[in-house]
Parts: structure tokens; sequence; C-alpha cells
């Protein structure tokens, strides 16, 4: 299990040294939530931020745009440092093309889905991404809680590598603690995000250490 902490929750006043201190504590990807005020209701940073920050971190830069029309910005992503550009199904029309943009990149791509997206809507691109990102909450914010019928889509998914060999790695994003990440993975989360249950924590080193630990029982 991996574990990619989003700095949405980070602060973003001293975010290197939030970002530093996950880092340290064994995190294996940064998320990045780029929002755009039209896809999601909110808006947070765009490849400037990212650009700042690449040549001070070294763990990989996992980044989820929820933004419309996302074809029109993925080389802006890759020039600042995304090595995984991950685009929501519902904000584009033809979503086979937008997944060769990202891998003529030369990067990873991977297709998001809302919590009311269903799975097959990606029946015909399974085999030409790198990870497919469940959302759990509705995409926006943070601190949400986790959308529990999100357990069955999961195993769904998850059932689905078991038929061909698919290379995706299953992300999980939005609503993940201590308190359910078991359950999480035990469906078949490869990949956990997760914002407040680290950076809203007094000690995010601790809170990753915890979440493995979790992971165990
Ligand atoms: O993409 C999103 C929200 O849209 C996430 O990546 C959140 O940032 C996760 O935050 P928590 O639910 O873990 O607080
Ligand atoms: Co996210």
């Amino acid at each position: 299990m991996k574990i990619a902490p989003s700095i949405l929750s980070a602060d973003f006043g001293c975010l290197i040294e939030d970002i530093k201190k996950i880092e340290r504590a064994g995190a294996d990807l940064l998320h990045i939530d780029v929002m755009d005020g039209h896809f999601v209701p909110n808006i947070t940073i765009g490849p400037g931020v990212i650009r700042s920050l690449k040549n001070r971190v070294s763990i990989p830069f996992d980044v989820h745009l929820m933004i419309d029309e996302p074809e029109k910005y993925i080389n802006e992503f890759v020039k600042a440092g995304a090595d995984i550009i991950t685009v929501h199904q519902e904000a584009c029309i033809h979503l086979n093309r937008v997944i060769q943009i990202i891998k003529d990149c030369g990067i990873k791509a991977g297709v998001a889905l809302n919590p009311s997206t269903p799975v097959e809507m990606l029946e015909y691109v399974l085999s030409d991404i790198d990870m497919v990102l469940l959302m759990t909450v509705n995409p926006g914010f943070g601190g949400q809680k986790f959308i529990d019928s999100m357990i069955d889509k999961i195993s769904d998914l998850n059932s689905t590598k078991k038929n061909k060999p698919f290379k995706f790695e299953i992300e999980v994003d939005g609503g993940i603690s201590k308190s359910n990440i078991k359950i999480v993975t035990d469906a078949g989360a490869d990949i956990i995000v997760a914002g407040s249950s680290i950076f809203g924590t007094e000690d995010p080193k601790k809170a990753i250490y915890e979440l493995r630990e979790a992971n165990k029982k």
C-alpha cells in the first residue's frame, strides 16, 4: 500500500516545510489537487507552485486535475514537474485522446471517477492507463466524510483487474483515516490519498505511521 498525502490540507504558508515532514516520514507520492472553480467549486494551485516545489522534493508528483478541458494544460503541468497526471472522466469529451496526450509527454496517465460515475465508463481505456483514481467523496474539498458505498466500487474495479493483465493501480481519494484504511485496502486500493488525516494533525509523521499500522490490523 502506498500513501499519497494531499497538500490540500497543508499550511500553504509553510508548504515546503509541511512537504518535507511527510517526505521524511516515508510518503510514497505527493498528491497535488488542482481545482479551477468550474469543474469543482473551489480554486487551488496551478503549474507555477508545482514548478517551485519540484527541485526541492524528491518523491513523485501525483497531479489530480479537477479542471475542465484538462487537455489545454497537460503540457504546462508536465513541464512544471508532474510525474502522473490524472484527469476526470467527467471533464473529458475525448478521453482517449487526452490519455494519449499525457502518455506522449512520457509520464503516467490516470483517470478519476466521481462517486456517481460507474467504473464501466472506463472499460475501453483501462488497458491504456496507469492509474484509476476512485473519488470516495465529491471532489472539491478536503475533510469530507468517506462515502461508504464506494467500498463496493473499489471491489468491483479490483475484480476487473483479475480478469485481464491490466497494469493500472487503484488510487482512492477522500475521507480516508486510520479508522477506515484497512477496509479500503482490503477492497483493493493500492494507493491511499490522505489530506486532513495527515496534514490536519499535530504530527504528520506520526499520522503516516498510524495509517500504516492501522492497515496491518
Ligand atoms: O481531491 C481531493 C478533494 O477533491 C482530495 O485529494 C482531498 O484533498 C482529500 O482530502 P481528505 O478527504 O483526505 O481530507
Ligand atoms: Co485529490
